[in-house]
């Protein structure tokens, strides 16, 4: 019964909207022309809103001045180091410390974020309404930016020279946002290794600047604390060629043993910040494998000699137990026949000379036998101190799979497989992070593990933390180098083949680690770290029922078909992306370069990605998806989907009046229940979704929509409507936030009469909408206007959007009828801190968390957000998920169902 009344209202809808779609054809048509003949004279909704990040980016190729005209102090001015906003501070100035070793200079460098002091009339009014003193950025004196890594080698400190003037890193720096420092403090940068003596005067002579030398082991530790305590997934074990991220708790990470391999090794027993004490060391360390084997081998590099040892064979250099004992094992004492009783021991009884050795087999002879021994001595040294855990830095190892392995194997052998070594994807840099945390007030060392956004640039598959050839300035310098770097076909390092070898040498375990193929992965690429982004005003979700039990993704990852299914629908994307890119940039010759470009270099990610998985650390779709919309950006694409999201608005405007008057005619029970089939079907406007997009290819939204709807036949693939409509006969909630998806139907027809629903019951509603665009995703910045366009048509969204600050100029006409029900509660849109189609809840704006203190309801929507992300996520307060699964494969896996089945996952409060 209650389903034909429900049918019958479905056709009714159905038929105004089918009046509706000749208007709007008409419309659309219209619409298609005057983007034709100029993108600008259309009044569009939100069309003044669009991000201009792609402005902003850019820099010139003079010398960055500081620019402190109209600068204010943002925040309470009595506080001690109030951060200043330079609004017409136009270039980025940098801050940089260097750590100058025997073989490499390592860089670290701060960019500042380009964007941090747009602020709108949406943001103001959301800081006022919850009480937001400009965000919780006052705590911190840094601003947002951007910590890149960089290395030279040290006898090309040229080089290295040229690129910090290229760049005019010596030149200006953070003093420049502190109170006490508007002044350019130029000439002094932090300096650690024992470079900062040796080049001195080369710096002041060519740089005009003094380096301020900071104590090794104080930098080291500095460095890895901050990363062990800060980045997600630092550190990793890696066993037989088997890589496996390790969560540190940064409240149980000391005491541990540092072992930084270096030129000669230290290892540090690390008690907390500031607090360690070097224990002991060896003189035998990566000098040693370089300056020996340079000798033994006549090779030019370190990186040729580890390449070397990638196809060397050890036996013929090593004397084993087996050699010694006819082939046996020493059982008895454990020994395996395979076991190294003797480095380079063979060569004694052999009356050969160096020349008849295989410069192959020297290199991995040599390597096992240093790493084997820095191995047993960083055990020998945990055990005696009791240190359960043991990090390993510095850059002898350079991410080569062969050295952790042999390290690893020494550790895990000695101590009877009680301890593990781990190791740090920013290796190298311990020192020169802790050379730049030292200069005093930026406030870096209070950064905490949500503040960090790792992302991964255009350059990192190509550059991996090394630059090739000369320095990136600005995005044609960006382009040109790109496109010569593929005419020149320059190969996107070989993989490194995972195959097994037969036999065993060494401890016994193996013969030749897994990890050793025939070609190695240059160091460039192996070199796995990205650009560190510091948000200082990322938050963790604070109704995420444990943020430390929290995955973000649903989908497993490291399941390598299906990471090979996401990298392929990745790529079949593509095209399609790059089309509406470039067109959304008025399909210009600039626009179809970097649209090229950004083909290109997402593409090398992707490939890169399909050779090596955790090339880019722990990843998830979440982190792939995300990736894209970066790369977009690092073109200078602002927003792709920018006309197609205005087109759907708008047409989905002019359907909004009669959908809400057939609403209003409903009793409460199945309006709940149509406004949730009508968030359902609307979801279905998803341009990232190839099925869908086929789909628009067929028919009109409208078309869409009303097949959309069509379908909504319950029970759904997953249906806790029951569940949700009970609760909601119970006293409503308190504040509700609804984490928006796309824009057009989904948000005007789906979502905002949602929200309608609820402010009508006595529901404070928060529409939480992404901060920058991905895909055809609805964002913060244009939701008011959106709102405005609907409270036109509607007193309670009018009078919700008034009392939320959201309507300034309260011009708005209503032609609603329901104007019996005078509720005030507000209407607000937050930003939700991401640029991304999915969420990861431990990453928020401080106006999403300040929003969710007083929340008791949260609603998901749409693939990324509650599918992709969030499905398994467990909330303290109430959670409705609401998705249409728009593929196929997902569908299977996640539901058991097929494409364009819908979820309704509702969960009371845990
Ligand atoms: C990118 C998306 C998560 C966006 O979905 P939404 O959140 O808008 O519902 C989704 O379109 C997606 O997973 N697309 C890739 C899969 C495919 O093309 O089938
Ligand atoms: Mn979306």
């Amino acid at each position: 019964m209650a389903g034909s009344v429900q049918n019958q209202q479905q056709q009714q809808l159905l038929g105004i909207i089918e009046e509706e779609e000749e208007k709007l054809q008409k419309q659309k048509e219209e619409t298609e022309g005057n983007n034709n003949n100029n993108n600008n004279t259309r009044k569009q909704v939100g069309s003044d809103m669009a991000p201009t990040a792609g402005n902003s980016i850019h820099r010139s190729g003079s010398r960055p001045q500081l620019d402190v005209s109209k600068a204010e102090i943002q925040g309470n001015v009595e506080e001690k180091y109030p951060t200043i906003l330079l609004p017409n501070q136009s270039d980025d100035l940098s801050h940089l410390a260097l750590d100058i070793g025997g073989s490499l200079i390592k860089l670290v460098y701060f960019s500042r974020h380009e964007d941090q002091s747009a602020d709108d009339k949406r943001k103001r009014s959301v800081k006022e309404r919850l009480g937001l003193s400009n965000g919780n950025r006052r705590s911190f004196p840094i601003l947002g930016g951007r910590l890149h890594f960089v290395k030279f080698e040290t006898r090309k400190i040229n080089e290295c020279l040229d690129f910090i003037y290229s760049k005019q890193l010596h030149c200006g720096g953070l003093e420049s946002h502190y109170s006490d420092g508007v002044t350019d403090q130029n000439g002094i940068i932090k300096a650690t290794g024992g470079g900062a003596y040796k080049y001195a005067d080369l710096f002041k002579e060519r740089l005009g600047v003094s380096l301020d030398k900071e104590d090794e082991m104080n930098c080291l530790v500095a460095g890895a604390n901050f990363l062990l305590k800060a980045i997600r997934h630092e550190a990793f074990t890696h066993m037989e060629g088997h890589k496996e991220f390790v969560q540190i708790d940064p409240n149980d990470l000391f005491p541990y043993l540092l072992v930084n391999i270096g030129s000669g090794v230290s290892m540090i027993k690390v008690d907390g910040d500031g607090k360690f004490e070097r224990v002991s060391g060896t003189n035998v360390g990566g000098g040693t494998y370089w300056g020996l084997g340079r000798l033994l081998t006549k090779c030019k590099s370190f990186d040729e000699l580890l390449e070397l040892s990638q196809k060397g064979d050890n036996r013929t250099m090593d004397m084993l137990v087996g050699d010694i004992y006819g082939g046996l094992d020493y059982s008895k004492i454990g020994l395996s026949a395979s076991t190294i009783a003797s480095s380079f021991g063979k060569t004694i009884s052999e009356k050969k000379e160096l020349e008849e050795y295989r410069p192959e087999d020297i290199s991995l002879s040599l390597l096992r036998m240093i790493s084997y021994n820095i191995g047993q001595i960083a055990y020998l040294n945990a055990l005696r101190f009791r240190l359960k855990r043991i990090f390993f830095g510095g850059f002898f190892i350079r991410g080569h799979a062969y050295t952790m392995d042999t390290i690893s194997f020494a550790v895990h052998f000695w101590s009877n497989g009680e301890a593990q070594a781990m190791f740090l994807r920013h290796e190298g840099f311990l020192g020169a992070l802790g050379a730049f945390m030292s200069y005093e007030k930026h406030g870096l060392d209070d950064l905490m593990v949500h503040q960090l956004v790792e992302r991964f640039p255009m350059g990192a598959p190509y550059t991996g933390g090394k630059i090739h050839g000369p320095p990136l300035g600005d995005l044609n310098e960006k382009i040109s180098w790109m496109e010569k770097f593929l005419q020149k076909g320059t190969e996107i390092t070989a993989p490194v083949p995972m195959t097994p070898l037969a036999g065993t040498t060494g401890l016994g375990g193996f013969e030749v680690p897994l990890s050793k193929g025939n070609t190695l992965r240059s160091d460039a690429s192996a070199l796995n770290v990205g650009v560190l982004h510091l948000v200082p005003t990322l938050e963790v979700f604070p109704l995420l029922a444990d943020p430390k039990l929290y995955d973000p993704n649903t989908i497993d990852l490291s399941d390598h078909s299906e990471l090979e299914y996401w990298l392929t629908i990745l790529s079949e994307h593509l095209p399609d992306l790059v089309d509406k890119a470039v067109a959304s940039e008025g399909g210009t010759d600039d626009a179809k370069r970097r649209g090229d470009a950004f083909a290109r270099a997402f593409s090398a990610h992707l490939a890169r990605l399909m050779e090596e998985p955790s090339a880019y650390g722990k990843l998830g779709l979440a982190n792939l998806l995300e990736m894209r919309e970066e790369c977009l950006r690092e073109f200078q694409f602002a927003d792709a989907y920018r006309s197609i999201k205005q087109r759907e608005n708008e047409a989905s405007l002019a359907v909004l009046p009669d959908l809400l008057v057939e609403l209003d005619s409903m009793d409460e029970e199945s309006r709940l229940l149509t406004l949730i089939e009508g968030v359902l079907a609307a979801n279905i406007f998803d341009w990232g979704s190839r099925a869908c997009v086929d789909l628009y290819h067929k028919g009109t939204i409208i078309e869409i929509y009303r097949m959309s709807r069509n379908k909504m036949r319950r029970p759904w693939r997953v249906d806790d409507f029951d569940e949700f409509k009970e609760r909601m006969k119970m006293p409503c909630h308190k504040r509700a936030l609804l984490f928006v998806d796309n824009s057009g139907a989904d948000i005007v027809l789906g979502m905002l009469p949602l929200a309608r629903e609820l402010l009508r019951r006595g529901t404070e509603v928060v529409l939480v909408a992404n901060s920058l665009p991905a895909l055809n995703d609805v964002t913060a910045m244009e939701l008011p206007d959106i709102v405005a366009e609907a409270a036109k048509h509607c007193d309670i969204l009018r009078r919700a959007a008034e009392a939320g600050g959201l309507l300034v100029d309260a011009m708005i006409n209503t032609s609603d009828s329901s104007k019996e029900n005078s509720s005030s509660v507000p209407l607000m849109v937050v930003e939700n801190g991401c640029g991304s189609p999915c969420i990861d809840l431990r990453q928020v704006s401080s106006e999403l968390a300040a929003a969710a203190k007083d929340a008791d309801l949260i609603i998901l929507e749409g693939m990324g957000r509650a599918l992709h992300t969030n499905l398994n996520a467990l909330f303290k307060q109430d959670a409705l998920k609401l998705a249409m699964v728009k593929n196929q494969r997902l569908a299977e896996k996640l539901v058991k169902g097929n494409i364009y089945d819908c979820i309704c996952k509702y969960e009371p409060a845990s």
